[in-house]
């Protein structure tokens, strides 16, 4: 996947087919809610897919919610295509655990990630 740094204007057309992330200076970075089990079980999978492919986010892991942090150190920490790449990754894999975009949730337990 391509590492050299995007333009603004580049980055920001990458963000609109982004639904959920946020630019946040030379990363992005989105949240979802999900319950800490839930969480831990999510991230073993997004673990092994940023195994595969070699670039991984910055990961804040906390009791009813999961941050995700990508920006790419091998472009001197600027956003690059890989990292949009892993944000979809991210969101395939958050939508087979039921996380939830984190403004809408409601912290109700769903049937996954709920502790029981
Ligand atoms: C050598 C190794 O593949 C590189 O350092 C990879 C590892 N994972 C990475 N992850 C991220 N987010 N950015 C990188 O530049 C990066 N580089």
């Amino acid at each position: 996947m391509g590492k050299h740094p995007l333009s603004d204007e580049e980055i920001a057309t990458k963000l609109a087919g982004s639904p959920g992330w946020a630019r946040e200076g030379d990363a992005i970075t989105r949240t979802f809610g999900i319950r800490y089990h839930g969480g831990v079980a999510m991230i073993v999978n997004i673990a092994d897919v940023q195994r595969l492919i070699g670039h991984h986010a910055d990961i804040d892991l906390r009791w009813d919610h999961v941050r995700f942090r990508i920006t790419t150190h091998d472009a001197g920490h600027r956003l690059t295509n890989a990292d949009f790449d892993l944000a979809a990754r991210i969101d395939r894999i958050a939508t087979a655990h039921e996380a939830q975009a984190h403004n809408s949730w409601s912290g109700r337990p769903g049937c996954s990630g709920s502790i029981r």
